[in-house]
């Protein structure tokens, strides 16, 4: 069963392009990341996903419901983490968190606890006296403690110490290998790398590659670095030029053979073509205008 699926999701703030026409699915069980550049669309899309802006155009469906036939059901079943963590100033952690929890109509103090200590989060706290990251712990309590089917979490890392960062993850892992769709959006692809199965990469409100982390990395763009003198000036798809001390490095879309021509012709003492990892992907796919899917 496809745990998220959206036809042609599309949103318009006005006349200002929020989201095109997005074809997603993800299936129940996986740890899917959301990647794109800041104005992208990701937040678009989780809002308009989850129904709380309303969509342009399009459907969307979580767990074969319809978002605005049955979105109560939805909001049950699903933890929400948005990118901002704003709460009423005043309340104290703890209360926030059984409020939270109250919306579910549901007892989770167990597990609230749970994510309380491991995060290291002091619930007698007012929340707006907190930190951004402790205010994100907060958030991921909040998403997290009625243990939900599905978790759709927005930058949920930024602010979060690495250590901090660490234990998320594993709290991630947890949930995912009893069952739970994890759906992370993110700017930071080295954890989308290590952490997700497949992800989709989001380019100015449309899908342009959705694949396994893995495939997504084989695309036509190799990593070349070279030793030694070098001028690439006669090939095209030449992306990332670096100047190192001793030669150069860039991401190359071309043809190899061309490649490999080049380089025959010039002083080079090393040469070392390898897979980007997806950092350098983002770049292939922003820098070179990418392939559309
Ligand atoms: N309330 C709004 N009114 C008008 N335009 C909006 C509104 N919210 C978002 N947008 C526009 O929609 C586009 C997508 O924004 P969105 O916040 O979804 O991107 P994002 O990928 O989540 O970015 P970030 O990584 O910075 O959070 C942007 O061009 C943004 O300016």
């Amino acid at each position: 069963m496809n745990a998220i699926e959206m036809k042609g999701l599309t949103k318009f703030y006005g006349k200002a392009r929020g989201i095109v026409g997005l074809d997603l699915a993800v299936s129940e069980g996986e740890f899917f990341g959301f990647i794109g550049p800041n104005g992208a669309g990701k937040s678009t899309t989780i809002r308009t996903l989850l129904g709380l802006i309303k969509g342009s155009g399009g459907s969307a469906r979580i767990f074969g419901k319809d978002i605005a036939a049955e979105k109560n059901g939805i909001l049950m079943e699903t933890g929400y983490m948005p990118s901002e963590a704003l709460f009423y100033p005043g309340m104290r952690v703890g209360e926030v968190i059984r409020l939270s929890a109250g919306l579910r109509r549901k007892d989770c103090a167990v597990e609230a606890d749970l994510l309380c200590r491991r995060l290291g989060l002091d619930t007698s706290k007012k929340v707006h006296q907190l930190s951004f990251g402790n205010r994100k712990k907060v958030s991921i309590v909040c998403a997290l403690q009625h243990q939900p089917r599905l978790c759709i979490l927005d930058e949920p890392t930024s602010g979060l110490d690495p250590l901090m960062q660490r234990e998320f993850f594993e709290i991630l892992k947890e949930r995912n290998a009893r069952g739970a769709t994890i759906f992370l959006s993110s700017h930071v692809l080295s954890e989308i790398q290590r952490n997700c199965t497949r992800a989709a990469i989001i380019r100015e409100g449309r899908l342009i590659a959705c694949g396994s982390v893995e495939s997504l990395s084989k695309t036509s763009a190799k990593r070349v670095h070279v030793q030694g003198e070098l001028t690439v000036s006669t090939l095209t798809e030449v992306r990332d030029l670096q100047q190192t001390g001793s030669g150069a490095s860039f991401l190359y879309g071309g043809d190899i053979q061309a490649l490999l021509r080049v380089l025959s012709e010039q002083k080079i003492t090393d040469l070392t073509i390898s897979e980007p990892d997806l950092e350098e992907i983002f770049l292939h796919y922003y820098l070179d205008g990418g392939e559309e899917t």
